[in-house]
């Protein structure tokens, strides 16, 4: 099996690579995903975020309301480390464990696992290859507004908490530039695909 971490800063376009990394017959898990399920009442990080951040995070049916957390925490770095430590855990031991269900369902596969921040946690380690998405900040900026309704501001204070996707490219093995048309992203999501086939152990 070989083991793929696709990463890549805010909205330059992970998701839309990982789905066409997974309909050319890749295994695809979202780390995103998991740290949204890691906060759904019940689980430990639930708690841990009530008790740190307070009753003002949660929506009227007592779930984490992730837009008023994200407010709190991503204006203030030691905030976000701290919801980090709590969240990080849950997702990397459902990553491995994962990975190791893939190992034993299809021992040939390509798995890939889309995280937004790989590089800065360390976690890029854990991976044979890893892929990174790119495209420019405005770009980013553009993007997130769009899909998520977000301001200018909480975007840029999303920005400042991930590595410039210059330092990022420095542990690539691929880079995807996703600054064109979704055509031009899947031409080189093919090739991607052929290469990592080639490498498949
Ligand atoms: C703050 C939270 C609740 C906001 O949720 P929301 O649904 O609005 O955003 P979502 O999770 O889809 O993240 C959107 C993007 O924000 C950026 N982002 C998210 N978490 C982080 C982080 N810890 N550091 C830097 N950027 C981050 C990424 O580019 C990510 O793709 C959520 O992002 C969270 O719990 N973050 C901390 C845990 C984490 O690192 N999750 C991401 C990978 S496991
Ligand atoms: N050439 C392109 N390649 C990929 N995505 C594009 C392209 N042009 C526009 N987009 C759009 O950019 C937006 C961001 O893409 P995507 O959601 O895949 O990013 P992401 O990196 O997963 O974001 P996040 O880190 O916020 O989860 C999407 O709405 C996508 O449709």
């Amino acid at each position: 099996m070989l083991r793929v971490g696709l990463t890549g800063g805010l909205a330059t376009g992970k998701t839309f690579v990982g789905r066409a990394l997974a309909d050319l017959g890749c295994r695809l898990l979202s780390a995103d995903e998991l740290g949204h399920q890691a906060l759904l009442p019940g689980a430990p990080a639930y708690l841990q975020a009530v008790e740190a951040f307070g009753g003002g995070i949660l929506d009227a049916h007592g779930r984490i309301d992730r837009r008023k957390l994200g407010a709190v925490v991503f204006g203030d770095p030691e905030k976000l480390e701290l919801l980090n430590s709590f969240v990080h855990p849950a997702v990397i031991a459902a990553e491995e464990q994962w990975m190791k269900s893939v190992q034993a369902e299809d021992p040939l596969s390509i798995a890939v696992v889309e995280a937004a921040i790989l590089i800065e946690t360390g976690s890029y380690r854990r991976f044979d290859k890893l892929v990174l998405t790119v495209c420019t900040d405005e770009q980013q900026i553009a993007r997130a507004i769009k899909r998520d309704g977000l301001t200018r501001q909480e975007v840029l204070d999303r920005l400042k908490r991930q590595m410039p996707l210059e330092e990022k490219r420095r542990y690539a093995d691929y880079v995807i530039d996703t600054s064109g048309e979704k055509d031009g992203t899947l031409a080189q999501v093919g090739r991607l695909y052929t290469d990592l086939r080639s490498l498949r152990v």
